[in-house]
């Protein structure tokens, strides 16, 4: 019996829903919750991603503010109009979009947002409060994810998890928000000796590598969840993950499709943070 889907469009939809009527309640009060995107330079992805995330955030009543700078922008310019937008009241989530030019040091942008407003959750502030289990805002896609187990019941106490890739935005998260409810976890990654030895004890594999096929059917332990992470293009020019779909689904239990998994997810998380951001900041 092939694999159930983990419908990320439904579900994402669902927590828009919510969003909304979290909006609702605060512009009742007076307060318009506002997301603004810095999007730096012209990359043809960053501009669909961020017109996604502009369309999403006015469909649940979310103020968003796609503000386009110049690819030569110093990036003493751009530290300067985060800091503007640090102190502006009426903003409560930044987003900077990734990648930034190669002449700027995306660390030290990132550092300049306000952990109050760090929406994306890639602040070291925010990493640090995901690590000691503080309140603070956590990375969307991870996030995501997470949602994503809870929606299928997946009880993760005692489980093995194993994470494909030790990124600072996916993997390493992903891991510590597993541990905090009591899976057991294993990180692998290019350097790992025997995937495979560590995939076929794992109930729940979640591929975050950004390579296809790093997951295949005689990897995965017969009725594990799949999350697939990547974001991938076939020779087709085909949208795909991490993960062989047709293979993997015939052994799953679960399995998240791409498109149409993770991707929406990550943006509704992102709607998440900036409510809770808003809510946060009018308390
Ligand atoms: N500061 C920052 N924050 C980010 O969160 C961020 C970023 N920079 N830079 C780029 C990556 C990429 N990313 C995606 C999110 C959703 C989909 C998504 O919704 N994908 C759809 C398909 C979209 C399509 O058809 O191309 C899906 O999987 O169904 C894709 C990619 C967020 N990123």
């Amino acid at each position: 019996m092939p694999a159930q889907l983990i419908d990320g469009n439904a579900l994402a939809r669902q927590i828009r829903q919510q969003v909304q009527s979290r909006t609702a309640a605060l512009q009742a009060r007076g307060v318009q919750p506002a997301l603004h995107i810095l999007l730096v330079g012209d990359d043809p992805a960053s501009q669909v991603y961020t017109r996604h995330k502009v369309n999403d955030s006015t469909e649940t009543g979310l103020a968003a503010t796609l503000e386009r700078l110049p690819a030569d922008l110093p990036e003493a310019d751009l530290l300067a109009r985060l800091d503007a937008l640090n102190r502006d009241p009426a903003v409560h989530g930044i987003l900077v979009q990734l990648p930034l030019p190669p002449h700027m040091d995306a660390h030290k942008v990132i550092e300049a947002i306000a952990p109050a407003k760090d929406v994306d959750g890639f602040h070291v502030q925010s990493a640090g409060a995901l690590m000691t289990g503080l309140p603070g805002f956590w990375p969307c896609t991870p996030h995501g994810c997470m949602k994503m187990l809870e929606s299928i019941g997946c009880q993760l106490r005692g489980k093995n998890a194993v994470v494909i890739g030790r990124s600072n935005i996916v993997g390493k998260p992903m891991a510590l928000m597993l541990l905090q409810q009591d899976a057991t976890v294993t990180v692998c990654h290019s350097r790992t000796a025997d995937l495979k030895a560590h995939t076929l004890q794992a109930d729940v594999v979640v591929a975050a590598v950004g390579k296809r096929n790093v997951l295949k059917a005689d990897m995965v332990k017969p009725g594990a969840v799949v999350i697939d992470v990547g974001m991938n293009r076939d020779e087709a020019g085909k949208l795909c993950g991490d993960v062989d779909f047709e293979g993997v689904r015939q052994v799953a239990g679960w399995i998240t499709p791409v498109p149409g998994g993770v991707g929406p997810m990550t943006r509704a998380m992102l709607l998440v943070n900036t409510i809770e951001a808003a809510e946060r900041a009018s308390a």
